[in-house]
């Protein structure tokens, strides 16, 4: 039954990837609950045979008094804001003006509505989860992000160790749902999908959070023991081969041209979204560029966002 355990929990981590990493579902929804009910019923029978990226260790058993204030080992910084085409064309100017006569691309992603998180992995294990927090110290909420089944728990690869960001979120279909339970129950309603995402991730019980249909879609590497990638676009493919989920509608710019280009066909057609965005962002492409671009006290000089209208 060890094999057993081992096939079952290799298959069964094998279609959570392609369903909440991939949105490309390989079974259905009562053959994959078979198989976690198998896997169950075995765990319980040989607890010796568990492991902590066992797809039956998503959801902590015990409810939580609160969270622990944790340090981040890079400070996780925030963006500033670009408002109007003029504001990218002065983002663009000053970074030449720091790069004079080099080459510069850009990477223009989504801006999801939701909150930054940080994932550590140590040998490819998920082993901490925490919030922004005020950039300096966040919460650890690490056994409420374990129920995220678009984290994953293990890695495709042993990296020493990994921090990855990004940003946890809460589907619009989803926000609907919830607010029309709480509604049904005359329980005060979440003014957007950020707020209710937010809230789902500070529940001190587990359960709840894991039944609040989260997501993730992560963007940056904050801190790495070995080798990055030298590009920006680069190291979210690695990350994606990493199995992390990472948004698919990105893409690289030769000029701040093309940025504003790409910016403005979002922006018309931002509300076919599944999920909530509020702008795009804006990165230098390579890391050594961005390296000696540097940060303010509070940004990144390498990156800007770009809100769009509320
Ligand atoms: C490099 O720093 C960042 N990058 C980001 N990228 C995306 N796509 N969305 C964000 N909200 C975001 N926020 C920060 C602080």
């Amino acid at each position: 039954s060890k094999a057993r355990v081992e096939a079952l929990r290799r298959e069964i981590n094998h279609h959570n990837y392609q369903y909440y990493v991939l949105d490309q579902p390989t079974i259905t929804d009562a053959q994959y609950d078979q198989l976690m009910q198998e896997l169950l019923r075995l765990e319980e029978r040989h607890p010796e045979l568990v492991t902590p990226d066992s797809p039956t260790q998503r959801v902590g058993g015990q409810v939580q008094r609160g969270f622990s204030s944790v340090p981040h080992k890079i400070p996780m910084l925030s963006l500033g804001n670009a408002f109007g085409e003029g504001d990218l064309r002065e983002f663009d100017r000053r970074v030449r003006s720091y790069l004079p006569g080099e080459e510069v691309k850009y990477v223009v992603e989504l801006k999801i509505d939701g909150l930054a998180i940080s994932l550590w992995y140590e040998k490819g294990l998920l082993v901490r989860g925490a919030t922004r927090g005020d950039g300096e110290l966040g919460e650890d909420i690490t056994i409420n992000l374990k129920t995220i089944r678009a984290i994953p728990l293990r890695l495709t690869q042993e990296v020493p160790f990994l921090e990855v960001r990004g940003e946890a979120y809460m589907p619009k279909d989803s926000f609907v749902r919830l607010n029309e339970a709480r509604e049904e129950a005359g329980e005060p309603l979440f003014a957007n999908p950020r707020n209710a995402a937010a809230g789902s991730l500070r529940q001190l019980d587990p359960k709840i959070t894991a039944a609040r249909n989260l997501s993730v879609f992560m963007y940056a590497i904050g801190y790495i023991e070995g080798a990055k990638p030298p590009s920006h676009a680069e190291s979210l493919a690695w990350l994606k081969e990493l199995g992390i989920r990472i948004n698919p509608d990105h893409q690289v710019c030769g000029s701040i041209d093309e940025v504003i280009d790409f910016i403005s066909q979002w922006q018309a057609k931002r509300y076919q979204l599944p999920y909530a965005i509020d702008g795009m962002v804006i990165k230098v492409n390579s890391l050594e560029q961005q390296q000696r671009l540097g940060t303010t006290m509070k940004s990144p000089r390498w990156a800007i966002a770009y809100k769009f209208p509320a």
